[in-house]
């Protein structure tokens, strides 16, 4: 997909005006979500830079960006050794979370995203670097194709990464998949394809791949109970920390803000319908209906976040 292309598809239609269905790949719709992440960037901003197919667009658009001089000053965290490789042969001045503490704003893809905007990501192994730099920014805009929507997570049948020492992992294996036998769980050893040695991760870590037949329920709790096992380093969950999600689909790009999908029905109930109509508005504000046609999505979004708000 050319550049131009992306841009045309970035732009927002007139309603007079008529376009012939277009048929993006995977690809081609995590290059347009990543670019329209990178709208949120602002010169002078420290980054953090994530890892994954999705995430590499943004930091290619961001090295083009700099590159053009449409953007100054930046200074990049990344999340990986191979994004970290990807930036600098792309001239982004880096640094490290001991220099900068405090990250700006944050880009990077996700494996899964819930209807709360809670995550899993690490299935290219990236988990831990990416969790210790987007836990520290003030914004973290996830990235991602509509492909990685589950309505719940661990819910496309695909691996919950776990990083773990190596020191005795079978051990630590057996443990995780007890903890979650109600869900069906098999915890698998991630392995080289090539020549099924244990896949080492940029920490020298190795990953347990955990796979669930049933929805794992009280996330927090099932975070708590793996975090409290002695050899696990982190797990994949990443929960409530995403502020926005932008989600690249065959009906257009939609944004979801964490203000609105973290509300639960007792603050919808309470006070919080103020801030929510205000939430609202930004949130209208700040969706995109764009390339092809009206996101239907979007609409019972939007419906069902009025409902609860007795003055609308
Ligand atoms: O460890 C990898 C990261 O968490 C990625 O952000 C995640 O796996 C999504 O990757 P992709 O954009 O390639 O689907």
């Amino acid at each position: 997909m050319s550049e131009s292309t992306v841009e045309a598809a970035l732009m927002v239609p007139s309603p007079s005006q008529s376009r012939p269905p277009v048929i993006l790949t995977q690809d081609e719709l995590k290059k347009i979500a990543a670019y329209k992440a990178v709208e949120f960037v602002e010169s002078g901003m420290v980054l953090g830079l994530g890892t994954g197919s999705t995430a590499k667009h943004a930091v290619d658009r961001i090295g083009e960006l700099l590159r053009q001089g449409k953007l100054e000053n930046i200074i990049g965290i990344p999340t990986s050794k191979m994004t970290h490789e990807q930036a600098v042969s792309l001239g982004i001045p880096l640094s490290d979370l001991d220099s900068h503490p405090i990250i700006d704003l944050a880009i990077d893809g996700a494996d899964e995203v819930d209807p709360y905007l809670n995550l899993v990501k690490g299935r290219g192994g990236s988990l831990l670097r990416e969790k210790m730099v987007e836990g520290a920014c003030k914004k973290f805009v996830v990235i991602v194709d509509e492909s990685k929507l589950v309505k719940h997570l661990g819910g496309s049948g695909l691996a919950m990464p776990v990083e773990i020492v190596p020191f005795c992992w079978k051990f630590t294996a057996q443990r995780l998949q007890l903890l979650f036998e109600d869900a069906g769980c098999v915890a698998k050893l991630r392995t080289y394809s090539e020549n099924g040695e244990p896949f080492v991760t940029d920490n020298k870590n190795y990953i347990i791949d955990l796979y669930f037949k049933k929805d794992v329920g009280d996330l927090r709790a099932a975070s708590d109970a793996i975090l409290r096992l002695a050899g696990v380093v982190e797990h994949g969950m990443f929960l409530d920390m995403a502020t926005t999600v932008i989600i690249a689909g065959e009906l257009g790009v939609t944004m979801k803000n964490k203000a609105l999908h973290a509300i639960t029905p007792a603050q919808r109930e309470g006070n919080a319908c103020a801030d929510l109509q205000g939430c609202l508005g930004t949130d209208v504000l700040g969706l995109t209906p764009l390339m092809f046609r009206a996101d239907t999505n979007l609409i019972e979004f939007i419906l069902l976040e009025a409902y609860y708000c007795p003055s609308r």
